[in-house]
């Protein structure tokens, strides 16, 4: 039977925290993280940090259940989303996937859909109903929020594939924003963009954080300085597996940490 669900009402303090305790996570029995505690609070921004390979990408695919979609990789430890764990038995994947949105490296929206359908594109997959004029107020709002309504407004029936690739990267934050997630995870999201656009999409970071959680992945320290609340620096020393070396808030992080693998990676000495 397919489960048919209402569309939570958008409230100005729909972000959760997500607190991850000791995770530790294997490809095919190579252990890639060891043991990986950190706490994101509710409406802030949190980076993640470090050198490529360290097991970044790893952690936040483990935050809403993606990494065990991936074949030979396991995990050990709790993802806690406001207090109750994700992984708990009888806890189902689109329940996290509902509350836990995603935004990738690459844009990806639906190419020859329209500007509207992308938007709305997540409600069916994650079984939410919404009628007509709730679905036009919707695709406003997600549009509004991620910086691109005044572009697009004239254009909701043209292909998402005919935006540019910043417009496409903010149409895919607006189509995780229509199941209200509470957390959203975004993987370098800015990566395969140019300066402007990124400058565009971290403003539209900023003014979401009241009300969605975000956890970023970046390798811009600029970046991580501009956007986060808190960062987390992540490495993996000599084929061992990736662990946080030091976390707290990013102005300390960057000003005076107090690891000097940290000051050495953020001075940009490695990596
Ligand atoms: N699907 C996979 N199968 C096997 N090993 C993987 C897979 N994905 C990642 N790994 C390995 O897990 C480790 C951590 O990778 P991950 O992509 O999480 O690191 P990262 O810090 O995000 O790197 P980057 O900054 O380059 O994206 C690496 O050694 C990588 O080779």
């Amino acid at each position: 039977m397919t489960e048919t669900l209402t569309l939570p009402q958008a409230t100005s303090t729909g972000a959760s925290a997500l607190d991850a305790r000791g995770i530790s996570a294997w490809f095919g029995g190579r252990k890639v993280l060891s043991r990986v505690s950190l706490e994101m609070p509710a409406g802030r921004v949190t980076a993640l940090i470090g050198p490529s390979g360290c097991g970044k990408s790893t952690f936040l695919r483990i935050l809403n259940r993606m990494h065990e979609l991936i074949p030979g990789a396991e995990l050990a430890g709790e993802v806690l989303l406001d207090g109750e764990d994700i992984y708990a038995r009888g806890r189902r994947l689109t329940d996290a996937r509902r509350r836990i949105g995603m935004v990738f490296q690459k844009p990806n929206p639906f190419p020859a859909m329209s500007v509207y359908d992308n938007v709305t594109a997540g409600l069916k997959l994650t079984g939410v109903r919404a009628s007509g004029a709730v679905k036009d107020d919707l695709v406003e709002e997600c549009l509004s929020k991620a910086g691109l309504w005044k572009e697009v407004r004239d254009r909701l029936r043209q292909p998402g594939g005919a935006l540019s690739g910043g417009q496409q990267q903010r149409l895919c934050i607006a189509r995780s924003l229509a199941v209200r997630p509470r957390i959203l995870l975004m993987d370098e999201p800015c990566s395969a963009l140019d300066p402007t656009s990124t400058r565009r999409i971290e403003e539209t970071i900023r003014d979401l954080a009241e009300e969605v959680t975000i956890v970023i992945v970046t390798h811009n320290m600029q970046q991580a300085a501009r956007v986060s609340d808190q960062c987390a620096f992540f490495l993996a020393e000599q084929g061992t597996p990736g662990r946080i070396v030091e976390h707290g808030p990013t102005p300390a992080m960057f000003s005076a940490p107090s690891d000097r693998r940290t000051a050495d990676y953020v001075e940009g000495r490695f990596g």
